[in-house]
């Protein structure tokens, strides 16, 4: 396994002048040996050009791929020695179960006891050890698809196993089963395992460490716990959560915050500097508050939604709205009234030119 560290930006265009010109912008990043990542974004911010260029389907524009510290910018998949698996299955369909997931491991002349031993192991893992002897020819997309994850994950000895939305072919109640096997698969087999996905649900449930990406750039690398307190460009704060982040336009002025030009003092010890910013808070942070509370503004309901799990409750504060979560049991007021929300609080975000300030 590697460490790999990536100094580059990739534009397909030959003569690029803009920002728009790039499919990923100057970017430094080091994925640790061992780690499960994901790259996490919408379609076409740029993650299938960030996997290509690691896995060396894609030799990057500008700068360096180093693999502990060896430059492979120029080199092959194969002499990276990176396992790939793809949105659809890719296997020999004449073959059984058991000779293809012992494929990529007879290539490399493994003795056949290693290859017994450890097609084993994968078959358990992902639940295939009563169709070993079958042809993958009449197997079922999502059975050929859990093959093709076996094949990627059955060499011990490999550089990183790259995902490039490997699920996709999965019926949804197979797939939380698989997105749980994979992180399990990662803590029993150690391997770097990188994971591209549009899903925030699965890039949170199998990633420890979540590569936010937008038009072209990697704007947050953290837990998904941090990806939620701490959002660190109003992108994460937007992409992740259901439903995003709410976030109200503020001037601060000293101790003071004007949100949507209403005044409120800003919680003891909190320091801003002047000037205009955004104020985000999460729909599960967004309290009730009594009248006139310090860090609360008075809104209007406009709708009380029953979402069975919880209840959602949208507010306008001049033309913004605002959504909170809360649950079943709590009683809300109707559309039309007046609620005050807590804006103000330990778990409010500030934003500047979209950067997190504080
Ligand atoms: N071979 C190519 N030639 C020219 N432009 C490309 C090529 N591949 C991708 N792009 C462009 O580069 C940008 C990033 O694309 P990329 O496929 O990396 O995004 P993505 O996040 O993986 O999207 P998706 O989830 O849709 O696959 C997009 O604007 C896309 O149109």
């Amino acid at each position: 396994m590697a460490r790999i560290s990536l100094d580059l930006a990739h534009s397909y265009k030959p003569n690029p002048q803009q920002d728009s010109d790039y499919a990923l912008l100057p970017l430094k990043m080091e994925f640790e040996d061992g780690g499960a990542y994901a790259l996490l974004g919408p379609s076409g911010c740029g993650k299938t050009t960030m996997l290509n260029i690691m896995s060396g389907l894609l030799v990057p524009s500008h700068g360096k791929v180093l693999f502990d510290g060896r430059d492979v910018t120029r080199a092959s998949p194969q002499e990276r020695n990176i396992a790939q698996v793809f949105q659809f299955p890719v296997i020999y369909d004449t073959m059984t179960v058991a000779e293809n997931l012992a494929f990529p491991l007879r290539n490399r002349k493994v003795p056949e006891a290693q290859i017994k031993q450890r097609v084993g192991v994968i078959t358990e893992m992902l639940e295939l050890s009563g169709q070993l002897n079958q042809r993958a020819a009449g197997l079922a997309a999502d059975a050929k698809q859990k093959i093709s994850l076996g094949r990627g994950l059955v060499r011990s000895d490999v550089a990183a196993v790259l995902f490039d939305e490997p699920l996709t072919v999965i019926d949804p109640h197979l797939k939380w089963q698989l997105r749980r096997k994979l992180k399990q698969i990662h803590h029993e087999l150690k391997l770097t395992l990188i994971y591209v996905t549009h899903d925030q649900v699965e890039a949170l449930t199998f990633a420890d460490q979540v590569v936010v990406m937008t038009r072209g750039r990697a704007v947050q690398v953290g837990s998904a716990d941090a990806l939620f307190e701490r959002p660190a460009h109003m992108f994460v704060g937007h992409f992740i959560g259901s439903p995003g982040m709410n976030f109200l336009p503020a001037e601060a002025d000293g101790a003071e915050l004007a949100v949507v030009g209403h005044r409120l003092a800003l919680p003891a010890g909190r320091a801003l500097p002047a000037g205009s910013l955004q104020v985000g808070i999460r729909p599960e942070y967004l309290a009730l508050a009594a009248a006139q509370q310090p860090g609360a503004l008075a809104c209007s309901v406009a709708q009380v939604q029953d979402i069975g799990t919880y209840l959602m409750l949208t507010a306008k504060v001049g033309e913004h709205t605002l959504k909170a979560r809360f649950s079943p049991e709590t009683r809300l007021p109707s559309a039309g009234d007046t609620v005050w929300l807590q804006v103000l609080g330990e778990h409010t975000c500030y934003y500047q030119n979209e950067e997190l300030l504080a």
